[in-house]
């Protein structure tokens, strides 16, 4: 019987594949990374190709490490970088060009002219979002321009999605055009409570609805693999954005409970129940997932850089030799000696979307050790979390149950030592912190019938460590007040 769930998890640097088993245990991974395309500054693009032969090679090679076949999986789960665009040719398969990044700021000036001409409110109250380069609206419209083909893409004979729709494809070999609410949710094209494409923002922005893939059920039925591929039909049942599969695989299923994952940035999702709230200013509503119709919602901060900063230290600065050594560095010092840093390398994400701010090390004397910039540097991922969590705790009438942690750099004990002191909350780190794959494999095994429900999933949950507040209050608002005057300091630095 088959009982194993393959997650895929196609995130922005690298392909992941991992084989879970029915208790929710890596089996076998493999992962590779695929080359970044930076055509100009502040533009990033993915060849399409190099994102599916990629994903494709490390789900063949999960599956021969573990010494399974096709026939001992249940079910095929795909989780994905957000907003990255593709645009492909119905007929030949064969994508139209790069794959434009969530990253990318290309469509800069078209946001621009978004809100000049007033479009904020409506766009913020139809899909939860703000105006932004980030979002892929904008970025389906700049290629359809580009290449001139809006009628064919009327016609149908052009097709777009974010990545979970260009992989669906090549796994159906053609046959599904699909992706599911959360990824749909970061389009700037999808009314977040009729649960459609709005034909306004349609309209707006240019893109035929031919050509968007149709909106299923995060959990459920999303075709079979192609034959060929695996050598037999995998049946595909779970679809989702990777910060909201790690969300799922965090098993935050109550309304209060949120995730923070730590790693190039960092993206907090707080689970907000059935109902659509406004998000607080600077902060976006969003699709969780929805199953057999029914949607949870999330309120989204999104820090660009976190473990980047970390980084940097290591690249620019050659202040480390690789990330992990950033601790000792760190712990050379009882404390950061007064010194910030404002990670701001490419403007300033939750709450502030300020795009001119920049990067800013402040509090310098003669006394500044290496140590000193390593502290500022791990502190700034806990001081920006901490920034979009009271934002959404103190603003939204939710009241944050729990905050579980993961990612490359939720490793660090101090970081999220200093993270629970700052938030005056106790922060827990799971025993699994590949929690996005997990959260892809929970949401395609549920459907499945591999789990039987979400409370089910909740008790696979283990605690590793919790790590409990202990800065007195004074302390806390004096490092908080530290950290956002030397914020305000670092923005509109380009507009200036
Ligand atoms: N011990 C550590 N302390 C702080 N940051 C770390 C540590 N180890 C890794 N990192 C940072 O974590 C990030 C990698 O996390 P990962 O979740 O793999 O990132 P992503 O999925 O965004 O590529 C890198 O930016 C790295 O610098
Ligand atoms: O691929 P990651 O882990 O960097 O995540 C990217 C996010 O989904 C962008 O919104």
């Amino acid at each position: 019987m088959a009982t194993h769930v393959l997650a895929l998890d196609q995130g922005t640097t690298s392909s992941r594949s991992i084989l879970f088993d029915r208790r929710g245990r890596a089996v076998a991974s493999a992962q590779q990374e695929f080359p970044q395309i930076y055509p100009s500054p502040g533009h990033v693009e993915h060849d399409p190709l190099a994102i599916w032969k990629s994903q494709l090679k490390t789900a063949r090679a999960a599956l021969r490490k573990a010494g399974k076949s096709a026939q001992d999986v249940a079910t095929i789960g795909i989780t994905n970088q957000r907003e990255t665009v593709v645009l492909w040719d119905r007929k030949t398969g064969r994508p139209i060009d790069n794959a434009l990044v969530w990253q990318s700021r290309i469509t800069t000036p078209l946001c621009e002219k978004l809100r000049q001409d007033g479009w904020e409110e409506t766009i913020r109250s139809k899909t939860g979002l703000i105006i932004d380069p980030y979002f892929s609206g904008t970025k389906f419209r700049y290629l359809l321009d580009k290449h001139k083909l809006r009628r064919r893409a009327a016609k149908g004979e052009i097709l777009a999605g974010t990545v979970d729709s260009w992989l669906l494809w090549n796994l159906t070999g053609g046959a599904v055009h699909a992706t599911d609410y959360s990824n749909a949710s970061r389009t700037m094209l999808y009314n977040i409570h009729t649960l459609d494409w709005d034909d306004e923002l349609l309209d707006l922005l240019k893109v035929p609805r031919q050509m968007l893939p149709e909106v299923r059920d995060s959990s459920g039925e999303f075709g079979v693999t192609k034959k060929a591929l695996f050598g037999a039909e995998i049946p595909i049942c779970g679809v989702a954005g990777d910060q909201q599969a790690a969300t799922f695989g965090q098993a935050c299923f109550e309304r209060g409970m949120a995730k923070n994952t730590y790693g190039t940035g960092c993206f907090i999702l707080l689970n907000v129940g059935r109902k659509p709230i406004a998000a607080p200013p600077g902060l976006l509503t969003t699709i969780g997932w929805g199953i057999n119709g029914r949607i949870t919602y999330c309120l989204e901060g999104s820090v660009f850089i976190g473990g980047a900063a970390v980084q940097w230290l290591r690249d620019g600065l050659k202040l480390i030799r690789k990330s992990s050594d950033i601790e000792e560095l760190a712990k050379s010092v009882p404390d950061s000696g007064g010194i910030y840093l404002v990670p701001a390398f490419v403007g300033l994400g939750a709450p502030h979307w300020d795009s001119y701010a920049r990067g800013l090390l402040i509090g310098l004397d003669r006394s500044t050790t290496g140590g000193h910039i390593a502290r500022a540097a791990v502190e700034a991922m806990a001081y920006q979390s901490h920034d979009v969590i009271d934002m959404m705790a103190s603003q939204s009438k939710v009241r944050l149950k729990t905050l579980r942690v993961d990612g490359g750099a939720a490793v660090n004990n101090d970081l999220l030592q200093f993270q629970a002191d700052l938030l005056g909350k106790p922060v827990q780190r799971p025993v699994i912190t590949e929690t996005t794959a997990l959260g892809a494999a929970y949401l395609a095994g549920l459907a499945a019938k591999v789990w039987g429900s979400t409370a089910e999933l909740a008790k696979q949950w283990e605690l590793d460590r919790e790590f409990p507040p202990q800065l007195a209050t004074s302390e806390r608002k004096r490092l908080i007040n530290g950290w956002s005057s030397a914020v305000t300091r670092s923005k509109r630095w380009l507009a200036d």
